[in-house]
């Protein structure tokens, strides 16, 4: 495929991306009550803690110093740069913000068996496949920023308990996915050099929209039971 093709052959698989889950929407038009929203929440703080994890499984399959050095930042932007800082800490804050306490988040006694199973499998993926694929799958980033920008405005006008500085984690997100996935898919474009790459590439993207889906249909069977 020319690189247009590709793009496209990528993008195209936006219809498979979890923005269009029953329960995002469920989300978005306020039918969450409390008790599901911190089913949700403390479900999605095994994603965002995995993140890391996968992240260093890429540079550590990674050969090429100048790859390594652009997706470094990655990790330092979910940890912080030092305690109560980052990504992972303005997760916990909306957790909070939604009625949990730390501790029960950090024990993890709110994750679901299918959400620990889907979210392990997206750490596997990037150990064990080579790091252009495993860089493809973070891809699900360009559909992100529509969709978290929706997030924001929908959950503030349709939760009153929530304020804006609740979904701190969302809107310093936006900021962060729109560089970012351009830059990802310059990188996939420009190191998937043979069609059987391209191909991986695509699986990838694909197999992360799986996970994802995954991932919301054990927070839906588990904010069910509340
Ligand atoms: O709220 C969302 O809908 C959403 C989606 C995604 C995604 O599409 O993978 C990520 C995030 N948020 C996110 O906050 C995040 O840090 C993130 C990292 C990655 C990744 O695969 O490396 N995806 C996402």
């Amino acid at each position: 495929m020319d690189a247009d093709e590709f793009v496209t052959t990528l993008r195209g698989l936006s219809h498979r991306y979890w923005g269009t889950h029953p329960f995002h929407q469920r989300m978005h038009a306020g039918e969450l009550s409390q008790p599901e929203l911190q089913v949700w929440a403390a479900n999605r703080w095994y994603y965002q803690s995995a993140i890391p994890r996968k992240d260093a499984a890429i540079i550590s399959n990674c050969p090429l110093p100048d790859v390594r050095r652009q997706w470094l930042p990655r990790i330092v932007y979910h940890d912080g740069a030092a305690p109560g800082e980052g990504g992972m800490e303005r997760w916990l804050r909306l957790c909070e913000a939604v009625g949990l306490t730390r501790d029960e988040v950090l024990d993890e006694r709110h994750v679901a068996p299918a959400a620990r199973f889907a979210v392990d499998a997206y750490v596997e993926f990037a150990r064990s496949k080579p790091w252009v694929t495993a860089v493809a799958s973070g891809l699900t980033e360009m559909f992100s920023g529509h969709l978290m920008k929706a997030r924001v405005a929908d959950m503030l006008a349709q939760y009153d308990w929530i304020r804006r500085e609740d979904l701190a984690y969302f809107t310093n997100r936006i900021d962060a996915v729109s560089g970012e996935g351009e830059a990802t898919l310059a990188l996939v474009v420009a190191h998937c050099r043979t069609r059987a790459d391209q191909d991986a590439a695509v699986a990838a993207l694909s197999f992360k929209c799986d996970v994802l889906w995954s991932l919301l249909d054990a927070i839906d069977l588990a904010a069910s039971k509340q």
